[in-house]
């Protein structure tokens, strides 16, 4: 990976600790330093435990380093007043997880606006119309989320990230409650607003078919990153996870 200027760089993290206190205080993330550019998608791998997601959440400004410094463009979360971290993750950043996170009380529309609505913000309408024809749900604005299959819920999810134009959309196991053929349309539409919309996506998974979809592939130990990969490939991932120890990670349906 080449060295990335300042304007680039959608997420910095530098010399990012995070550590829980207790009887038996753990160390999530054992300083870590990583830049994520503007209109890549990266996927964020790793043993269950490894950090992956207290690194998606203190990249996201949802929870906050014990030391180290993350910045989201040229932002830096450190100096921000919680009030002022929640205004900067409502404009800047979006969010896709595993459940989806819809309101089941709300229509497709409603869920896609809501975070607008939250932020006090109007998109432009245009915006909204060519975010909906991009997920593919036009006909189903009106419908609630239960109306829906799985993967139409995500792509609702993909939506109410989109429609704010985020700077970096941060994805936890997105295809993580999906059939295969449904994951494979989400990434490929997570894929298509990389290409085409010049979004930063940030995703965290498990899975190897899903990782190989991203530009890099980023796998944690231990809370430290101890693989940095351009385009691995399924094959080549499932085989550095098989190093750390995991042979659980061999890829169904590839020879
Ligand atoms: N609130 C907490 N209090 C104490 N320890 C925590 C807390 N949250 C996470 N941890 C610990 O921090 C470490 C990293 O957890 P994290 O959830 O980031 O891992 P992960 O790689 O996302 O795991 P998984 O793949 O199982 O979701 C783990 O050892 C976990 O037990």
């Amino acid at each position: 990976m080449h060295p990335s200027s300042p304007a680039t760089r959608a997420v910095t993290l530098e010399g990012v600790t995070r550590t829980y206190d207790g009887e038996q205080p753990v160390v999530a993330l054992a300083g870590v330093d990583i830049d994520f550019r503007r209109g890549t998608f990266t996927a964020v791998m790793g043993p269950s435990g490894s950090g992956k997601s207290t690194l998606l959440h203190c990249a996201a400004g949802l929870d906050r380093p014990t030391s180290g410094r993350v910045r989201i463009g040229e932002t830096d979360l450190s100096s921000l007043s919680e009030k002022d971290l929640t205004v900067l993750r409502r404009a800047r950043v979006g969010f896709v997880f595993q459940a989806f996170n819809l309101v089941p009380a709300l229509t497709v529309e409603q869920n896609i606006m809501l975070p607008s609505r939250l932020a006090r913000s109007a998109p432009d309408p245009r915006w909204v119309a060519e975010v909906v024809e991009r997920v593919g749900l036009g006909a189903r604005l009106s419908h609630r989320p239960s109306e829906l299959s799985g993967g139409q819920q995500q792509r609702v999810a993909i939506a109410r990230a989109l429609v704010s134009r985020p700077e970096v959309i941060f994805c936890d196991e997105p295809t993580g409650a999906l059939d295969t053929q449904t994951a494979a349309e989400v990434l490929t539409l997570l894929r298509a607003v990389v290409d085409d919309a010049g979004q930063t996506v940030i995703m965290v998974t498990h899975d190897p078919v899903a990782a190989s979809y991203a530009d890099r592939v980023v796998v944690l130990a231990d809370g430290r990153v101890v693989r940095d990969m351009p385009q691995p490939g399924a094959a080549r991932i499932a085989e550095q996870l098989a190093h750390l120890g995991r042979p659980s990670y061999a890829v169904h349906g590839e020879g």
